[in-house]
């Protein structure tokens, strides 16, 4: 018989045919940067991070990029407040909470109030205890702020992959559900089996049961939505990796089957990081995702 390749989700995940350098390459988002050499996309958002608001100045320069919003009332003389920052953090090697908050400005214009979520990234924390971190940082927002008028949850790369594990959290634990109305996921991965076959995984550590474990796209099948009005947005750059685009794709079809509310884009003409580099804009193609959902 002929090879036909497999199409969809059906068939062998195909990773598993990569070569070790190629796996290495799909899952190194500074390969595929277009504007710059990949050592400039490390140099220019890995490692000094992206240019910061001011606002949370405290640097302690070890966490990972995972952000939340939450529109609240708007009266005379209410001015939004942005909560406290919590000091934990996760799994990025990279970008930390404070450098993460260059976007909240054109929120927080429009009455958004924003908080940033940090976590113990590698090797401090484990996946697990990342995961546990995010959880109980959503479910501290919900029992501050009890009366607020929805969530919105939104995470780039590794943040993306912790937001979307919020789908399946069990909140009955933490005493409290939070009022969840949206998601944002950015260029992010939610199978992390090939992750374990990278260097990626080198401060991680993580065995084939803890990816499994981990695996928003192995468990959105074996989950009912607990919301099923709440929107999940899957957006992945035009220029991302074919893995990164593969990973999104695949998500988006596997909460469609679950049952979610998803949807799922593209972004013309950005890559892995360029796709948030703009958020600081008011017209930028993802801020307007982003506002017009909250306000829709
Ligand atoms: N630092 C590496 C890999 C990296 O940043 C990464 C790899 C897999 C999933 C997410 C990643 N980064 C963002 O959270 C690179 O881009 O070269």
């Amino acid at each position: 018989a002929m090879d036909v390749p497999s199409v969809g989700t059906r068939g062998e995940a195909p990773w598993k045919k990569m070569s070790a350098e190629e796996l290495e390459n799909q899952y190194s988002p500074s390969k595929w940067v277009i504007q710059m050499r990949p050592e400039e996309a490390l140099e220019t958002y890995l490692q000094i991070g992206i240019e910061g608001t001011g606002m949370f100045t405290q640097s302690e320069s070890t966490q990972k990029l995972f952000k939340m919003v939450t529109p609240v009332a708007q009266g005379v003389g209410h001015r939004p407040h942005i909560p406290e920052v919590h000091s934990e953090a996760l799994h990025g090697q990279n970008v930390c909470k404070d450098e993460s908050a260059f976007m909240v400005e054109v929120l927080t214009a429009q009455g958004v109030a924003v908080v940033i979520v940090g976590y113990d990234i590698a090797p401090r924390g484990t996946l697990d205890q990342m995961v546990d971190q995010v959880t109980r940082s959503v479910a501290f927002v919900q029992r501050q702020h009890p009366r607020n008028e929805g969530i919105y949850l939104c995470g780039h790369s590794a943040g993306a992959h912790l937001t979307a594990m919020m789908l399946l959290a069990n909140w009955t634990k933490f005493g409290v559900t939070p009022n969840l109305k949206g998601f944002f996921l950015l260029s992010g991965i939610y199978d992390l089996e090939p992750i374990v076959f990278t260097s990626n995984n080198a401060l991680l550590h993580l065995t084939l049961e803890d990816a499994q474990r981990n695996s928003p796209q192995l468990l959105v099948a074996l989950t009912q939505p607990a919301d099923p009005t709440c929107h999940v947005q899957v957006i992945v750059g035009q220029h991302d990796s074919p893995e990164f685009q593969r990973q999104s794709r695949e998500f988006y079809q596997a909460l469609c089957r679950g049952g979610w509310k998803a949807s799922f884009e593209e972004l013309y003409n950005v890559d892995h990081f360029e796709i948030i580099e703009n958020l600081t804009q008011k017209d930028d193609v993802l801020t307007q995702i982003i506002l017009k959902t909250i306000f829709q």
